[in-house]
């Protein structure tokens, strides 16, 4: 089953659009906490502030405390199951996706404080790996997936890749996995007007090339208000 999703791509090749499609469907369930942090100044994640926990994160202090929120309920969920003798959340059992959102990871990935890099770091990383069976979901974008902007050992966590347009062959390499463009998977060869499509790789099929749906500025306000009246006491 997909569970964290990386989202790579050059610039204006869609990554943003295709981030708030997936968000969307999952804040949708008003079952789903999130965590929402923005390395753009939260100019792309600004719509969904009234959902988010804690608001949408920028500076990576908060960044941090809301990854390190994320962790604790994610503990909570584990005490929950060795309790009740059951190996993982599941529909009904009152737990919903725990949703981790980040829009551009190499803003806190390459934060110039190295401490607070690696706090950060840890966070996303135990989030990552131990967050399967309490229902954590990762998503994260990024214009530039290299091992010098996402240790190989948080990249490595993402088991759900999309491949929108990039540079370079080794750019769509990194994004799915080596080996890929070799075999005729390379989201280099997506032509500059396609915002929106690339390559999806979910499960043991390969690739499959997609083109995302576009949410324009309003229809995400609208699903964001909805999501939020979704979420209101007594709805
Ligand atoms: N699925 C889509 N269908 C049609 N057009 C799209 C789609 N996704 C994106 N676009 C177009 O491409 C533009 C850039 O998209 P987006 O902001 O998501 O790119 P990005 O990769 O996040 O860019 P950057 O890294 O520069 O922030 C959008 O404003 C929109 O016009």
């Amino acid at each position: 089953m997909s569970v964290h999703l990386l989202i790579g791509g050059a610039p204006e090749a869609g990554k943003s659009v295709a981030l708030h499609s997936v968000v969307a469907g999952l804040m949708l369930d008003p079952g789903t906490d999130a965590v929402m942090i923005d390395g753009k100044a939260g100019v792309e994640l600004a719509v969904w502030e009234k959902v988010a926990h804690g608001g949408i994160r920028c500076e990576i202090d908060s960044a941090t405390a809301g990854l390190e929120w994320a962790c604790k309920r994610m503990d909570e969920r584990y005490a929950l199951l060795s309790a009740s003798g059951v190996r993982k959340i599941t529909p009904g059992m009152g737990h919903g996706p725990l949703l981790v959102v980040v829009d551009e990871l190499a803003a806190f990935t390459l934060h110039p404080d190295k401490k607070k890099r690696a706090a950060f770091l840890e966070g996303l990383h135990d989030l990552g790996a131990r967050g399967r069976a309490a229902a954590v979901r990762l998503i994260a974008a990024t214009q530039k997936p290299g091992s010098e902007v996402i240790p190989t050992y948080i990249r490595d966590l993402f088991d759900t890749r999309w491949a929108l347009r990039c540079s370079t062959r080794d750019a769509s390499d990194t994004v799915l996995g080596a080996g890929w463009a070799a075999r005729g998977v390379d989201a280099s060869t997506i032509g500059l007007g396609a915002a929106g499509v690339g390559y999806l790789l979910a499960g043991p099929a390969g690739p499959t090339k997609i083109k995302g749906f576009y949410l324009s500025d309003a229809d995400l306000a609208r699903l964001a208000a909805y999501a939020a009246e979704l979420r209101r006491p007594g709805y």
